[in-house]
């Protein structure tokens, strides 16, 4: 068994470069299958979806070489199949883009049931309900569902709520469709307007990413091109808010700091001191740090995958703070966990109520998903004595060498796993 362990762990300082998103990467993998020709992409993180994901293309033909560190070389040319492995599949979140990706080629796509982190209910009725639209047919099996269509044709699909995975699942359906594909009420995230954007460099024509109407007119070919992933706004902003929790100074590099909007208003209500340039932004702690109020929601509003590394912040926060999740009301595995560190935290209908100010200390924890674990190694931070935390393959999902990043900021963190000796790490 390997577990996390942090141990009390005050001002951190320094720069991290933040790598290339994995919510990108993952839809840019699957959109790289369209293309008629090899494309390269740059940037993308070394994390165990991407494994997974690679692994999958693999299996179905597509050729993904790499020479250099994020450097990924797709050649979709002697992709022999559409059957995505069902175990694999349910792995991690996003193998239903290879049905966007694959139908126009192939027809026929069968793919297992998304996994992905738990938040009780994640429904794909949206993703069902734009492809039906465009002429797709599903059946469903106990373990997979198969998706046909002889040929998608564009039409104007209004998505009853707004979802990235839908949006981008649809964009890339209907880059190959006949004729003109509308998206209303489309959601408006980076990660959306990179896929279209890498589409468009192979030649797609897709209008309006990143407003909430994306128009995608259907092309007959992809050519080669190289891309670069944009940066991981969400491990961004958990780098800012471990400033906030250390009493420290940290920089985030390679990011694009208008991504991070929400987040740094936010962190600047709280009473943090942030400045940003061109493509850094530095999060420095003043002592203060307020109580505050925060509703998760789509992009522009505050990340829902931010909420729980802030909670941890407000738990050392002056006053009562109050978090709300619009996009997943009962995203809040990570407060059970906290209030095993001393956290005073309730949950009422599905929104989190936080006594700031409580002295932490370490405990057993579990990260029940990336954002949780994320959470966790920050309060850990803050935190007397040991932090233990397993379900580090949740937090692996998601993070690059989250251990050396953390470390080379100052925290004492370790990786252990059970043929180590049991000595704590130590305490700053
Ligand atoms: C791999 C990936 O990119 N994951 C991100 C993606 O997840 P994911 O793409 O699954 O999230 P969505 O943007 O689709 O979900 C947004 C909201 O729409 C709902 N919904 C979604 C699809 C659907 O068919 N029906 C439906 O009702 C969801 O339950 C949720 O309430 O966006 C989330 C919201 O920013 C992030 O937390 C995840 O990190
Ligand atoms: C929810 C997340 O990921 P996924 O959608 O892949 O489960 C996340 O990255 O926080």
């Amino acid at each position: 068994m390997r577990w996390i362990e942090v141990g009390r762990s005050l001002e951190l300082k320094g720069s991290i470069k933040i790598p290339g998103s994995k919510n990108s990467a993952l839809a840019l993998l699957a959109a790289a299958c369209l293309a008629d020709e090899p494309v390269t992409l740059l940037g993308i993180p070394s994390i165990a979806d991407i494994k997974v994901i690679s692994q999958i293309g693999r299996e179905i033909g597509l050729i993904i070489s790499s020479d250099r560190p994020g450097e990924v070389r797709v050649d979709p040319r002697y992709i022999e199949h559409a059957c995505i492995d069902p175990h694999k599949s349910s792995t991690f979140r996003t193998a239903y883009y290879f049905i966007g990706a694959l139908l126009a080629k192939f027809g026929k796509v069968s793919v297992g049931y998304p996994g992905g982190d738990d938040f009780v209910h994640r429904p794909i009725d949206q993703h069902i309900k734009a492809l039906t639209m465009m002429g797709a047919r599903f059946t469903f099996h106990n373990d997979y569902y198969e998706v046909e269509a002889a040929q998608l044709k564009g039409t104007t699909i209004y998505f009853d709520t707004i979802t990235s995975g839908a949006t981008i699942n649809s964009m890339l359906a209907a880059v190959r469709a006949q004729g003109c594909t509308v998206l209303q009420n489309a959601a408006r995230d980076p990660e959306v307007t990179d896929t279209a954007n890498f589409l468009n460099q192979m030649g797609a024509k897709i209008t309006g990413a990143g407003t909430d109407t994306i128009r995608i007119e259907g092309v007959s070919h992809l050519t080669s091109c190289t891309y670069t992933v944009i940066p991981d706004r969400l491990i961004a902003g958990a780098f800012l808010i471990s400033a906030g929790i250390t009493n420290g100074t940290v920089t985030v590099q390679d990011v694009i700091p208008e991504h991070l909007t929400s987040c740094i208003h936010k962190l600047q209500e709280i009473g943090l001191h942030v400045e940003a340039g061109d493509n850094f932004v530095t999060a420095h702690s003043t002592g203060i740090v307020r109580a505050t109020r925060v509703r998760a929601a789509m992009y522009p509003g505050f990340p829902t995958d931010l909420q729980q590394p802030l909670t941890a912040l407000l738990t050392q926060a002056s006053g009562k703070s109050i978090v709300a999740d619009t996009v997943f009301q009962n995203r809040f595995n990570h407060a059970y966990q906290l209030k095993r560190m001393g956290a005073d935290i309730k949950i009422r209908s599905g929104v989190a109520f936080i006594k700031g100010g409580t002295r932490l200390k370490g405990a057993y924890v579990h990260a029940s998903d990336i954002r949780a674990g994320i959470c966790l190694i920050l309060a850990g931070l803050a935190a007397d004595g040991t932090t233990s935390i397993a379900g580090v393959h949740h937090i692996e999902r998601g993070y690059e060498n989250v251990v050396e990043a953390f470390s080379s900021l100052g925290a004492n963190i370790a990786f252990r796993d059970s043929d180590d000796a049991l000595e704590p790490v130590a305490e700053g």
